[in-house]
């Protein structure tokens, strides 16, 4: 997978060289690349902001810088990337979504900062490429750069060898629409807290249920949007454990 990402703050994207990422880029897994956008500027203050139309504070990003950008990342003689943009009016980012952006072969990501980009670069990018704009959540950051990185590590983990223990894909949250179950580890007793007994019984048909029955409880509890979502999916003994 190759992706791209445009930011005024390129150092913001440093963590990425780290770990999990940093060995899928060297696996050649994936291939990154950093831009400045800057570097599409062409005046001596290397501009990319100014007023907004209708007035209003602070400042919109400048179309041409990344008309520019685009251009250059996404030319018209290759098969276009996905071009992805963090933002609070985007649409709600999430572990299907990350499957989803997992079996594209090109992302390109725009950080937006200040009060955003000038909506025109997201309309001429439409007119040839898949343009998503994408939250993480019901807040404001000061730009796309940290939820880039979010993003990347959701994506990145799910791509093919990146994670020694592929399992633990299967057992993790919203694997199967639930929250995992809790986790436990030697030694069996801990400050008076004691591992479940089950656990160490080694009847693993009981433990597969104990951790279902578990996940469902703390479903019901911490999310019962999920839970609602899973309707009919839940058989007869998993409402028995709610
Ligand atoms: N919440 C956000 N605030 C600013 C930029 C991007 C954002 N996001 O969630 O992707």
């Amino acid at each position: 997978m190759r992706v791209d990402v445009v930011s005024i703050f390129p150092e913001y994207l440093a963590p990425l060289d780290l770990s999990l990422i940093g060995r899928a880029r060297a696996r050649g897994v994936l291939r990154l690349a950093v831009h400045d956008l800057r570097t599409w500027t062409h005046d001596v203050h290397r501009t990319v902001d100014d007023t907004p139309y209708g007035g209003g504070p602070g400042m919109v990003m400048r179309p041409e810088p990344w008309g520019e950008a685009l251009d250059a990342l996404a030319p018209a003689d290759a098969a276009p990337p996905r071009l992805l943009v963090p933002s609070p009016a985007g649409a709600p980012f999430s572990q299907a979504m990350a499957h989803e952006l997992a079996a594209e072969e090109h992302l390109l990501f725009a950080c937006g900062r200040y009060e955003g980009i000038d909506q025109r670069v997201l309309e001429h990018a439409a007119t040839r490429m898949p343009v998503t704009e994408v939250s993480l959540g019901d807040y404001v950051l000061f730009g796309g750069e940290v939820a880039v990185l979010v993003i990347l590590e959701a994506v990145t983990r799910l791509l093919p060898g990146v994670l020694g223990n592929a399992g633990s894909l299967d057992e993790e949250s919203h694997a199967h629409g639930l929250l995992e179950a809790p986790v436990y580890t030697k030694p069996p007793s801990w400050r008076g807290h004691e591992v479940p007994e089950i656990l160490r019984s080694g009847d693993h048909g009981r433990i597969a249920r104990w951790r279902r029955d578990e996940a469902l409880r703390r479903t019901a509890a911490r999310r019962p949007d999920m839970l609602a979502a899973l309707g009919e999916d839940l058989d007869k003994k998993d409402r028995a454990a709610l």
